[in-house]
């Protein structure tokens, strides 16, 4: 698992580059903030369900965090569509799946928005899931971009910080709204 990690944080330190550049920014943009943040391992386990209509394995969320780098072993994971639909993500072997989470939305001031996901059971086969979500931080507060703010562009969403997320997780009901939605300013949907 060791290995596995460094790898993950590795690739999510390219990834993360290549994505700043493609806003503008500099590659190295909060290189030293992303070095002091934190990874949080997610191994998941669902095993196999004769009705899986009936039980759902992980409801609706965005991951809080810059990106979510996840290995799967089955298919499980879905995505929610703009229309609303939900589509499936192949589980390619040894494929891993990248995500963008709420962090990405605030600090792109909502150009790249959070990936809705969720995960569902198997009738036949139990499945593991491994997730990275690479944050800022504990006590890093996240704004948009100023480079990303202009008169065309107004600043969308409120800063927040890992603990604010953590805080907000412990007092509300997951199933009854993001944190994401407490961030964004009047009329951004
Ligand atoms: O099991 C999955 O595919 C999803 C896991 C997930 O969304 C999470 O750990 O945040
Ligand atoms: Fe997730």
């Amino acid at each position: 698992m060791g290995n596995y990690t460094k790898a993950i944080n590795d690739l999510h330190k390219k990834l993360m580059e290549v994505i700043f550049e493609s806003l503008g920014l500099k590659p190295d943009y909060l290189q030293k903030e992303i070095e002091q943040g934190s990874q949080i391992t997610a191994v998941n386990y669902y095993p196999s369900c004769p009705e899986p209509s009936l039980a759902l394995g992980l409801p609706p969320h965005t991951d809080y965090g810059l990106l979510t780098i996840l290995l799967q072993n089955q298919e499980g994971l879905q995505i929610k569509e703009k229309t609303g639909n939900w589509h499936c993500v192949p589980a390619i072997k040894e494929g891993l799946v990248v995500q963008l989470g709420d962090h990405m939305e605030v600090l792109t001031n909502g150009r790249y928005r959070g990936v809705v996901h969720r995960a569902v059971l198997n009738s036949e086969k139990n499945r593991i899931s491994i997730a990275n979500i690479q944050t800022l931080s504990m006590d890093t507060k996240v704004g948009p971009a100023s480079e990303l703010v202009d008169d065309e562009h107004s600043v969308l969403y409120e800063e927040a910080s890992f603990r604010d997320f953590l805080k907000f997780v412990s007092e509300n009901d997951v199933l009854e709204g993001r944190y994401i939605d407490t961030l964004r300013k009047e009329g951004i949907h």
